[in-house]
């Protein structure tokens, strides 16, 4: 559990993290079901870290509820000379994900802050547009149960200021 500060709103946030060898990946497809935010996190000093990532991708889209909100995340930002993954790389594959993308370091701390601050945003900009989908629905309900109350209103009503037209 950790609290973070977006907008002005505290907002408490669950992380877990998952492993990432095969062997788990029973137990690892679990804990999409009930995520709202997900980072798909590659090792800059690993090619094959980066390849796994559409594998990873494909379970998210396969377990994860429909609306999750997924960044890109090329960890080990601090291994430069051991770079085998370029920027533009990372950046490509989260275009054609359409994700946003951060190279971090959990080692320096660079861009953590910044990624968790991010995805805690998309996520609360998601259940927003929720809210206001329900609110909008909810409304309308409303203003469909004010025509059919006045739609069942006794003869002689029509003279009312309410009477319907039909
Ligand atoms: N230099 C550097 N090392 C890191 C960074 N993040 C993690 N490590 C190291 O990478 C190794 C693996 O880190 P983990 O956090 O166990 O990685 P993981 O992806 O959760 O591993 P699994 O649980 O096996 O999936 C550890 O030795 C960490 O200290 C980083 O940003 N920079």
């Amino acid at each position: 559990m950790k609290t973070i500060e977006v907008d002005g709103i505290k907002v408490r946030i669950q992380i877990w993290d998952t492993a990432g060898q095969e062997r788990y990946q029973t137990i690892t497809k679990q804990y999409y079901r009930r995520a709202q935010g997900i980072f798909l996190v590659y090792d800059i000093s690993s090619e094959r870290s980066y390849q796994h990532i559409m594998k990873w991708a494909s379970d998210v889209d396969e377990y994860a509820p429909d609306g999750v909100q997924k960044i890109l995340i090329g960890n080990k930002a601090d291994e430069e000379q051991k770079r085998q993954v370029g920027r533009e790389q990372g950046l490509q594959l989260a275009k054609e994900y359409g994700m946003d993308f951060y190279e971090t370091s959990a080692c320096t701390n660079f861009n953590i802050k910044e990624s968790f601050t991010r995805l805690t945003e998309l996520v609360l900009q998601a259940h927003r547009k929720e809210l206001d989908g329900l609110r909008s629905s909810t409304a309308d309900e409303l203003n469909l149960a004010e025509l059919e109350e006045e739609e069942c209103k006794p003869e002689g009503a029509e003279n009312s200021p309410k009477a319907c037209w039909c």
